[in-house]
């Protein structure tokens, strides 16, 4: 869904991305960064309880992951390594955000909200990297699986969003209710991912014929 605004995002990155290649920043330089920030503060900020200023940094530390790709492109730098780093430090950024939010919910909450909020995190890091590797794994084996109801970028809007609310004041059930609806969307779109590729497997097998 939200993968639709990835012309959007290169073009409005277009200007900063020529900017940081005039001055010799290379987008691998930018991956890595981006992850460094995302790392590093989802794993100060939501163990420590500064769910506001650690969705704000995080998402905007996010957001370089739409510049490495649209520096690489503009510099016709784009291609197997670059694609191999994105893919394998997001997993990394995805790791500390949701262990961060696990951390929250175990440091500073009591009985079902902490067991729910955590559980929840959890099942949000795990199944959200079986959506990644149906995908990896797809494209490995030479077919695609870019679709389904939670991608990358509609996990974290999706928690992060919710994290700054809860941080700004609101229930913290809304941050437990988000966390268990994208584990399930989650689990959703590795159906959805399964059914695919079975789709362009079972197309790509040449039927036997009659003859012996
Ligand atoms: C109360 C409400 C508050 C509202 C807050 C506002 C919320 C924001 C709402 C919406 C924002 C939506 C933005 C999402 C758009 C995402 C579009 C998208 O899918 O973009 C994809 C990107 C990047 O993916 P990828 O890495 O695969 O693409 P690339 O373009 O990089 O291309 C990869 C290829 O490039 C080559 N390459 C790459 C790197 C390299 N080193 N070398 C290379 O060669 C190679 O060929 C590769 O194959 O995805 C994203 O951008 C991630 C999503 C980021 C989402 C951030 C979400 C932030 C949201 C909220 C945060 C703040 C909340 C604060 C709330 C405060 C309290 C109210
Ligand atoms: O597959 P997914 O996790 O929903 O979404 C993501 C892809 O859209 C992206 O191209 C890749 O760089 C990420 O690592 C991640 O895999
Ligand atoms: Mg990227
Ligand atoms: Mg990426």
């Amino acid at each position: 869904m939200l993968s639709r605004l990835r012309g959007l995002m290169g073009r409005l990155f277009h200007p900063l991305a020529k900017a940081l290649l005039a001055a010799k920043v290379s987008p691998d330089a930018v991956t890595v960064f981006g992850t460094l920030g995302v790392l590093v503060t989802a794993l100060w900020a939501f163990p420590t309880d500064h769910l506001v200023a650690g969705a704000i940094i995080i998402g905007l530390f996010a957001f370089l992951d739409s510049l490495d790709g649209t520096m690489a492109r503009l510099a016709g730098r784009s291609g197997s390594w670059g694609a191999f780093l994105d893919s394998t430090l997001d997993r990394l950024a995805d790791a500390a955000i949701f262990c961060g939010l696990a951390a929250y919910f175990l440091l500073h909450h009591e009985g079902p909200t902490r067991a729910w909020g955590a559980t929840a995190a959890i099942a949000c890091l795990v199944i959200g990297s079986m959506v990644s590797y149906a995908r990896a794994r797809a494209e490995g084996l030479g077919m695609t699986a870019n679709v389904g109801i939670a991608e990358r970028a509609e996990r974290l809007v999706v928690s992060l969003v919710c994290a700054g609310v809860v941080g700004l004041g609101a229930p913290v059930v809304v941050l437990v209710v988000a966390l268990v609806v994208l584990a399930l969307a989650s689990l959703v779109t590795v159906g959805q991912r399964i059914a695919t590729v079975r789709r362009q497997a079972l197309a790509a097998v040449v039927p036997a014929t009659s003859e012996g």
